[in-house]
């Protein structure tokens, strides 16, 4: 077993809800050959999706998280190369280079980058996060992200789940497009220290990823002009032999000021 060094500082913010936030000071992770891996590959749960977690917001309705949860550790639906490659790209967070961004399902409780993805004020708990929105371990998307102390540099460690798939076997393109506009959008955030919003997403799929796939996500900003953060993204399996996609992005840096526009029934 190994700890994580650092927890970030973003995980030090006071909550906004009214129940008191524990904050793990070292979160234990299995060790890849260990015997606390997990009991199940998430090619074995293709079919058979483990049971929910227990979840932080239950509805939509709901005000705030009860039982705040860092999700970007390993769980019982990471497969052995996901908990391999988490191992290796943690050890690059000792010297401080790099660190973890801790992920919830709701942001805006623990999370300065996040934070900043409001626009408007803030009147609820935060936004959803779409990658959170499955209970089940391993079902979705299971991942975790990692920032270069530059800020110019991300690396999103990412397996997709059965419930991802597109073509039978094959992860969803637009699966792939979020993972990518997630990854591209925390170097954005990093570099802008303000929103951002994505403007364009150019991306090529050059070979299909298999439900279940560990892929890793590489985003580098490319160049800042003004409000304007270009970014490249290229995903490829954890030892860099397969390309299955690569894209380039506009972000655009917007100001906390504009609202939502009203929900529709
Ligand atoms: C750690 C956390 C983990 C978690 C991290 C989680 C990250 C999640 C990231 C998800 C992000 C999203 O999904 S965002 C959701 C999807 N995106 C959207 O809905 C965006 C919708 N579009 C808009 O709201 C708007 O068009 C904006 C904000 C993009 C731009 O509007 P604006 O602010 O009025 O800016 P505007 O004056 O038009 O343009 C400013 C400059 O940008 C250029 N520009 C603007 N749009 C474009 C464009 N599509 N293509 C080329 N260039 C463009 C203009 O020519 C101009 O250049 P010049 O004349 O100055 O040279």
């Amino acid at each position: 077993m190994i700890q994580i060094p650092n927890v970030p500082d973003g995980d030090n913010i006071p909550q906004l809800c009214h129940q008191t936030l524990v904050v793990p000071t070292a979160v234990l992770v299995p060790a890849p050959h260990g015997a606390t891996a997990a009991p199940h590959g998430i090619a074995m749960t293709i079919g058979g999706v483990p049971p929910p977690r227990p979840h932080c917001c239950v509805s939509p309705q709901a005000l705030c998280s009860v039982s705040p949860q860092d999700l970007a550790v390993p769980n019982a639906g990471w497969s052995v190369a996901m908990r391999e490659q988490f191992q290796h790209l943690l050890r690059r967070t000792a010297d401080g280079s790099w660190r973890r961004i801790p992920s919830y399902r709701r942001g805006l409780d623990y999370l300065p980058e996040v934070v900043q993805m409001v626009v408007g004020p803030v009147t609820g708990p935060g936004p959803r996060h779409f990658l959170r929105n499955l209970d089940a371990e391993g079902a979705g998307f299971e991942y975790a992200i990692f920032l270069h102390s530059s800020g110019h540099h991300a690396q999103c460690l990412c397996q997709l789940g059965p419930y991802l798939e597109g073509h039978h076997g094959f992860a969803h393109g637009g699966a792939i497009a979020t993972l990518i506009d997630t990854t591209v959008g925390a170097c954005a955030l990093a570099v802008a220290k303000t929103s951002v919003m994505t403007a364009k997403l150019n991306i090529s799929y050059l070979v299909p990823m298999p439900v279940g796939a560990v892929v890793v996500a590489d985003s580098r900003m490319e160049r800042h002009e003004g409000r304007k953060i270009f970014l490249s993204c290229r995903v490829h399996d954890t030892k860099g032999d397969t390309l299955y996609a690569e894209a380039t992005a506009l972000f655009i840096q917007v100001e906390n000021t504009k609202p939502p526009p009203a929900a529709r029934p």
